[in-house]
C-alpha cells in the first residue's frame, strides 16, 4: 500500500494486521553466518542485527545501499511554558540549517552515505498547549501521520527517523507517562538544558497534561499530548513496516513517537531496532519499557536522528560482514 490512511480506523487497522518477517531469509541468514570465516558469534551483536535485517528485507544475503534519513519539524504549544533552554524560533532556524547543510545531522548522514529530507511540519501554527487542551485536533494528527507517510521512499532500504521542535522533550514526556505510568519527573528530563527551576516546571506541565488527558490509545495519547513531528516520525514508522524497510530509532522523543503504536500493536516495533541510549535521563527507561537494547551509547543528547545516523555504520558493517565475508568452504580456511 502507498497511498496514506485517510482515518484514524485504517491506522488501527493497519496495526492490527502487520507484516511479519521473512523466515525464509532469516533461515538463510542463519545458515550462511554458520559458514563463514569466523569463529561461532565472533562477530557478536552484528551477527543478530544482519539476521534482523535480512528478515525485514526478505533476502537471506542483503545490501543496504540506500539508506534515508527523515527531519521532521514541529512546534509546540508548551514551549510557553518556560519547559525548554532555547526559544521556540530555533525550530524554524534549525530547518533552515538542515537545508543549508549545517547541522550534526547533515554531517552524519553524509558520512554514511544516506540521503536526507527534512519536512517542516506547520511551523508557523503551534500545536495547542495541552495543559489547556489536546496539542492536535483529529485532523492535524492525521495530517502529520500523513506527512510521515509520504516522507518515506519506499525504495530505500534502512530508515532513520529524526526530529527538530523545542518543547518536544516535555511532548515525549508526556506520551511516555501517558503510557507507562510512575510519576511525571521520572519521565521529564533536561532537554536542550534547562535548570533546576526548569526541570521541576517541566515535571508539573507533563503532570498536568497526563491528568488532562490520560486516556485512550496509543493514536489518541499522539494526538492530545504529541506533536507534528512526532506524530509524522510514527507514520513513518509504520510505512516503513508495510514497505519492509527497517527502522532505526533515536533518542527519546522519536522513541516516544514508536511507543505509541507499540502500545496499540505489541508486535508494532519488531522492524525498528534502538540505535543508540540518549543521555536524556529516561531514554534507558523508555528503551527498556519498548524492549530494546540500544546498538550504542555515546552520551548524545541532540536529537536530529544524530544516534540513529551513526548507528547507520554499525548496520552496514553487519550487513557487510554478513553478505561479503567468504565462506569456510571459498576461501579454503579449515573449519573448527
Ligand atoms: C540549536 C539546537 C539544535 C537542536 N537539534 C536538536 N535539538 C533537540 O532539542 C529539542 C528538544 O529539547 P527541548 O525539549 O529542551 O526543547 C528538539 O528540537 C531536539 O531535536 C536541538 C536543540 C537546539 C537548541
Ligand atoms: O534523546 C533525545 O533524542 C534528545 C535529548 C535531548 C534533546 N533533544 C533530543
Amino acid at each position: 500500500m502507498s497511498k496514506a490512511p485517510a482515518t484514524l480506523a485504517e491506522y488501527r487497522q493497519i496495526l492490527g494486521a502487520l507484516p511479519g518477517p521473512d523466515a525464509g531469509a532469516i533461515a538463510d541468514a542463519a545458515d550462511r553466518n554458520g559458514q563463514l570465516t569466523k569463529p561461532p558469534a565472533a562477530l557478536g551483536r552484528l551477527e543478530d542485527v544482519a539476521a534482523w535485517y535480512a528478515g525485514w528485507r526478505g533476502d537471506g544475503r542483503p545490501r543496504i545501499e540506500a539508506p534515508q534519513v527523515v527531519i521532521f519539524a514541529g512546534n509546540h504549544g508548551v514551549a510557553a511554558r518556560g519547559v525548554s533552554a532555547f526559544p521556540p524560533e530555533v525550530t524554524v532556524q534549525m530547518v533552515a540549517n538542515f537545508e543549508a547543510g549545517g547541522a550534526a545531522i547533515n554531517q552524519l548522514a553524509k558520512t554514511f552515505g544516506a540521503r536526507m529530507d527534512v519536512v517542516a511540519l506547520d511551523l508557523d501554527r503551534p500545536t495547542g498547549d495541552f495543559t489547556e487542551g489536546p496539542a492536535m485536533s483529529e485532523d492535524d494528527l492525521l495530517a502529520a501521520l500523513s506527512a510521515g507517510w509520504d516522507a518515506v521512499d519506499e525504495n530505500a532500504d534502512l530508515l532513520v527517523t529524526g526530529e527538530m521542535g523545542i518543547g518536544n522533550t516535555t511532548a515525549a514526556a508526556a506520551l511516555a507517562h501517558a503510557l507507562y505510568g510512575g510519576k511525571a519527573e521520572d519521565w521529564a528530563g533536561r532537554g536542550t538544558g534547562v535548570d533546576d527551576a526548569g526541570l521541576a516546571r517541566k515535571a508539573e506541565v507533563v503532570a498536568a497534561g497526563v491528568a488532562r488527558h490520560g486516556g485512550g490509545d496509543g493514536l489518541d495519547l499522539l494526538g492530545a499530548l504529541g506533536g507534528r513531528e512526532i506524530a509524522a516520525m510514527a507514520g513513518a514508522i509504520l510505512r516503513a513496516r508495510v514497505a519492509g524497510i527497517p527502522v532505526i530509532l533515536d533518542g527519546f522523543i522519536c522513541c516516544s513517537a514508536a511507543a505509541c503504536l507499540q502500545a496499540v500493536a505489541a508486535d508494532g516495533l519488531d522492524h525498528c531496532v534502538a540505535g543508540h541510549v540518549s543521555a536524556e535521563g529516561a531514554h534507558p527507561a523508555l528503551l527498556e519499557r519498548l524492549g530494546k537494547a540500544p546498538l550504542l551509547s555515546l552520551g548524545l543528547r541532540l536529537g536530529e536522528g544524530s544516534g540513529a545516523a551513526l548507528a547507520i555504520g554499525v548496520l552496514q558493517g553487519a550487513v557487510a560482514c554478513h553478505s561479503g565475508m567468504a565462506t569456510f568452504a571459498e576461501a579454503g580456511v579449515s573449519a573448527g
